[in-house]
């Protein structure tokens, strides 16, 4: 492991800027899984070999097998967790896990049914959540709390970086225990989480080019690994859309390529910060036969209270600003992503 802060950095996998993902393995023999490190949830489960037939997503991907790992240990308790694109239902299993070098042993779950939709579109096998103990379900110790209990961190933080040029490698990297320079410039701007618990900010406002339109009297930002793109509440997001001229269709919100140059930065105010996306930041262009298509990663979604209404700050946003998620102290550092 790395001397200076106990752990090895988790290279990501960029899958067309929308999924990030890095290998964990469980069980002795190691059983290898890609897994998404989502600061959105708090739960670890894997694919079971105990799959029902009718899951597709289930076979489409690695299956964690308790026969095969002499340190499995028995557990059985139901298990499910929604997340805003899709369900998970399973059993729980208690097994040695590995996480950028560091063992832990874990309670985790075996998923034996994964909503098709859209776990068949998803490029990795299961999730790590890096959210707080609290929102954990079952009650269940998250990883990365198991890790701090073993007093091998330099520092109680993690930090995650998400590649947006899926030509370069690492497509991304999770760092246990620090920051790493290769990865931001300038300094960190830290915010307070906004209620224990929860890596979620107080926003005072978005703006779209100068003007304030939006959460000008304060509103709540999650800050999300788990999500690709950046949510908003539907009225307000379908107000932006209208402002950059983009259409709904069923895949999501589209703009013209030809403006796409043109297009306002959108920018959150945050701790006295503001956090700019321009149009390279929030347009996917993907060149396609039938004409290039210019998708704007922006979504509705309205969490109903006391949640919500909330705006999620997703991958196109950690793209551009590194961020580390400081458990000590209960902030969350933005620096300038390279
Ligand atoms: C990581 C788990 C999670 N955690 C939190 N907090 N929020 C959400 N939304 C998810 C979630 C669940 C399911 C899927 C997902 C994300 N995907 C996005 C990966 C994002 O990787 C950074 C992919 C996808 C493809 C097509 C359309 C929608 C979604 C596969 C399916």
């Amino acid at each position: 492991a790395d001397p200076n802060n106990g752990t090895v950095p988790t290279p990501l996998t960029n899958y067309l800027d929308t999924q990030y993902f890095g290998e964990i393995s469980i069980g002795s023999p190691a059983q290898m899984f890609n897994v998404v490190f989502d600061t959105g949830s708090a739960n670890l489960w894997v694919p079971s070999q105990r799959c029902s037939p009718f899951s597709t997503a289930c076979f489409t991907h690695n299956r964690y097998d308790s026969s095969q790992s002499h340190t499995h240990v028995e557990n059985g308790t139901g298990f499910s967790i929604n997340y805003a694109s899709g369900t998970i239902r399973g059993f729980l299993s208690e097994d040695v896990v590995v996480v950028g070098g560091l063992p832990v042993v874990q309670v985790f779950a075996e998923a034996t049914s994964l909503s098709a939709m859209p776990f068949i579109f998803a490029k990795f096998d299961g999730v790590l959540g890096m959210g707080y103990p609290n929102v954990a379900i079952d009650g269940i110790t998250p990883v990365f709390d198991r890790i701090m209990s073993q007093h091998v961190l330099k520092e109680e933080v993690f930090s995650i970086y998400y590649n947006r040029d899926p030509k370069h490698s690492p497509g991304g990297e999770l760092l246990l225990g620090g920051s790493d320079p290769n990865y931001y410039i300038g300094n960190f701007n830290y915010l307070e989480t906004r209620e224990m618990g929860k890596w979620e900010v107080t926003m005072k406002g978005v703006s779209v080019g100068v003007e304030t339109m939006f959460c000008a009297e304060g509103c709540t930002a999650v800050i999300d690994t788990g999500s690709s793109y950046i949510t908003g509440p539907a009225s307000s997001v379908s107000r932006l859309m209208k402002t950059i001229g983009a259409q709904l269709d069923e895949t999501g919100y589209k703009v013209n390529c030809d403006t796409v140059k043109m297009l306002p930065s959108v920018t959150f105010q945050l701790g006295g910060q503001e956090y700019s996306l321009t149009h390279e930041d929030y347009i996917i262009w993907q060149s396609q036969i039938e004409g290039d298509v210019c998708t704007v990663t922006f979504r509705g979604l309205d969490v109903p209270p006391p949640t919500g209404p909330i705006w999620i700050l997703g991958a196109n946003f950690i793209a551009r600003y590194y961020t580390e998620f400081d458990r000590r102290n209960n902030r969350i550092g933005f620096a300038t992503a390279v």
